[in-house]
């Protein structure tokens, strides 16, 4: 990774950041990093930061690979990095076009694709990150276009926006785990999700992690908080595909049980949590879609803190 990630502002110096691989340190002479190169900065710095945050229940951690037979960390981690130049490319192409349209649209659909592929060329194709990129990449985009008004609410609203526009190049796949799903149950999935301008994130990711913030849960806790509440109302379709419309419904409930007990910085709500991921693991059940939102939230929350941006860089 080219870019600095100590020059982003994140939130706090939390236990996960602080065992992600340090950057190497930018040398003086290098010109500052610009927007793009910022916005992708942030997206891996969210990839890696919900990848090392434990313990998520049925999700790859610092512990293990929770429900996973073919994910492990060192995975999440080096695909995470591999995406940087994806994210940068289309926060570029949004700064470029500077239009809200049709063209937008097609070059970032090709560049989620072609990102799809390196991944899948990195990985030996497992799939750590098809829904991160969809979303990231979306808001990578929607926050290049006008980086002047860069708070969450503006910034999901374009990224719905342009995830309302047609991409006439887009395969469109019935083979795909969310598609099989949404066949069978009738429920939305990560497209809908973008296309209602990510509502598992502002109404519930951004209002937990800053809830639970304000009741001094740290910074860990407060993350995980966030996990369990975009949990407790989202049809995830690694879920269902895994575990079915019961599997689903134990999952929310039992998300909703955590914080109800206070959450991951009580004692009540750990133990509600580990409750959780006992039943989860006996299922085979992940909650991949929330994890992706997860870092969706710790993106926007980190991007509403950045310098409002009004030059071309
Ligand atoms: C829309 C995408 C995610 C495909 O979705 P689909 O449900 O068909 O596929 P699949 O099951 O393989 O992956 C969906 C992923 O989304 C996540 N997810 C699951 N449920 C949800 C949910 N309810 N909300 C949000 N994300 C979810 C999971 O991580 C899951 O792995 C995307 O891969 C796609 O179409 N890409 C095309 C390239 C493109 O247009 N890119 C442009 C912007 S980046
Ligand atoms: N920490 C994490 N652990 C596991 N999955 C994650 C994590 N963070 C994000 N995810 C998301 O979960 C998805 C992987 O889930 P899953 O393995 O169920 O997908 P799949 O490959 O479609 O299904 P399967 O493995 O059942 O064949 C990825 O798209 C990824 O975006």
């Amino acid at each position: 990774m080219s870019a600095l990630i100590a020059t982003i502002p994140t939130t706090a110096a939390t236990p996960a950041s602080a065992n992600a691989p340090s950057p190497r340190p930018r040398r003086r002479s290098q010109a500052a990093p610009g927007l793009a190169e910022r916005l992708a900065d942030l997206a891996v710095q969210a990839l890696l930061d919900e990848a090392h945050l434990s313990p998520k229940p049925g999700l790859v951690d610092r512990r293990g690979s929770g429900a996973h037979d073919d994910l492990h960390l060192g995975l999440m981690i080096e695909s995470a990095h591999a995406l940087w130049p994806t994210f940068k490319a289309m926060a570029e192409a949004a700064r470029q076009h500077a239009a809200m349209d049709g063209t937008l649209r097609a070059t970032v659909g090709r560049l989620g694709r072609e990102g799809e592929a390196r991944m899948l060329r990195v990985t030996g194709g497992v799939n750590t990150h098809r829904g991160a990129i969809w979303a990231l990449g979306l808001l990578s985009s929607a926050a290049a276009i006008r980086p002047d008004a860069l708070d969450a609410a503006a910034v999901t609203a374009r990224a719905a926006a342009l995830a309302a526009l047609d991409d006439p190049a887009l395969p469109v796949r019935q083979d795909s785990h969310g598609a099989e799903v949404r066949r069978r149950y009738g429920v939305p999935g990560a497209r809908e999700q973008a296309q209602q301008g990510f509502p598992a994130v502002i109404q519930h990711g951004l209002v937990q992690l800053r809830r639970s913030r304000a009741n001094a849960a740290g910074e860990q806790s407060a993350q995980l908080d966030a996990l369990l509440a975009i949990m407790t109302t989202l049809p995830d379709t690694c879920v269902l595909h895994r575990a079915g419309m019961a599997g689903l419904n134990s999952v929310q409930q039992g998300a909703h049980k955590v914080l109800q007990a206070g959450g991951c910085a009580q004692l009540a709500g750990r133990r509600q949590l580990r409750e959780l991921e006992r039943d989860m693991l006996a299922l085979r059940a992940s909650p991949g879609g929330a994890a992706d939102l997860l870092a969706a939230t710790l993106f926007l929350d980190r991007l509403a803190q950045m310098p409002a941006q009004t030059g071309r860089s």
